[in-house]
């Protein structure tokens, strides 16, 4: 079953590895331990490091892309391939997710990929949306988000996707899916993550208001499971880490599948009509108008 699922998972990927030349991907992970994987194109630096501890085979994917770790195309992408090469690794069982940036984990999706762009970028880069969660929630290795910084839409949506969360305890953060404040609309594949990490009703009042929680707020709720002090996220991530690894991959992997397959059967059987929908409501002009003024208001704040 695990296998059925992982295979199944693992075909919208494909398309992300072919998306870059292969003499641009690293060796095998087990011979390089720490890697950063480059650009296909405009930026130089790499927007996602990762170190694989053989050892223990607990690997940290950190986002470092400044200012905010929007999600990008291009960080999704190298993001997509980061976790496809542990994926692929045997000696690799767990990731820790976390930033490199002192105030937040990832601002959700960039704003400026939404906006004035073509359809079939918009496309491209749903696409990519879609993969990011399609390997991230179907994913065989333990998933632990260490998010030491504010997690906002597609940030929260990330750390949903992994089987654990564990949130710095700073008044300065918050977490949630507000999409609705941005006058955009979470699809099902986002709204299902969510029932499925608060329930239904928490879910459902939160996504209509576009709620965004405090980590005690969060805590109550159950959207992240564990509240630490700033500088101990990564230890708490690492001691959770050990416990998760403590339970046979197969049965850990099998019961991951009963929960999450459904969800990701239905998004692998509908992808293109989602990408189709998502083209259609993104470029229409009154919500281009919406991501201008929501993108003038995060703007302005600093004025
Ligand atoms: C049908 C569609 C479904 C779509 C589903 C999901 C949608 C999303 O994920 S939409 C993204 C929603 N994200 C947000 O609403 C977050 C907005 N950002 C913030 O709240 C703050 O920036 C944040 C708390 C993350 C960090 O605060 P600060 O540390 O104070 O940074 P600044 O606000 O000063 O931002 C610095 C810089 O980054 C730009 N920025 C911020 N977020 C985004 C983003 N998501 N996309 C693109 N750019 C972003 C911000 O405008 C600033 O830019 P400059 O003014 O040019 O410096």
């Amino acid at each position: 079953m695990a296998n059925a699922w992982r295979n199944s998972a693992k075909i919208p990927f494909i398309g992300v590895l072919s998306r870059l030349s292969i003499h641009s991907l690293p060796g095998r992970m087990s011979h390089r331990p720490c890697w950063s994987l480059q650009q296909r194109n405009s930026s130089t630096s790499p927007k996602i490091k990762v170190e694989l501890d053989s050892s223990t085979g607990v690997a940290v994917l950190w986002m470092q892309s400044a200012p905010v770790n929007s999600l990008s195309l291009d960080l999704l992408t190298e993001f997509c391939i980061s976790l496809e090469k542990l994926e692929m690794d045997k000696s690799c069982r767990g990731v820790i997710i976390t930033s490199t940036l002192p105030k937040v984990f990832s601002a959700g999706l960039d704003i400026l990929e939404m906006y004035g762009k073509s359809p079939e970028r918009c496309g491209e880069f749903w696409k990519a949306v879609q993969e990011m969660w399609l390997k991230v929630y179907g994913s065989d290795m333990v998933t632990i988000a260490a998010i030491n910084g504010s997690s906002p839409a597609g940030g929260c949506l990330l750390s949903m996707c992994c089987d654990y969360r564990i949130m710095a305890d700073n008044p300065r953060y918050s977490i949630g899916l507000n999409e609705t404040k941005l006058g955009i609309v979470a699809p099902f594949w986002f709204k299902d993550t969510m029932v499925k990490t608060v329930g239904n009703r928490t879910a459902e009042v939160a996504l209509q208001l576009g709620l965004m929680y405090s980590g005690p707020e969060a805590l109550n709720v159950g959207l992240v499971d564990q509240l630490v002090p700033q500088d101990q996220v990564l230890t708490a991530a690492h001691e959770n880490m050990t416990k998760w690894l403590a339970i046979p991959d197969h049965a850990r992997q099998i019961t991951k599948s009963m929960m999450r397959k459904p969800t990701i059967d239905k998004l692998l059987s509908n992808r293109e009509a989602d990408i189709s929908n998502f083209v259609s409501f993104i470029t229409k002009d009154s919500i281009q108008r919406s991501l201008r003024l929501y993108l003038e208001g995060l703007r302005s704040k600093k004025a």
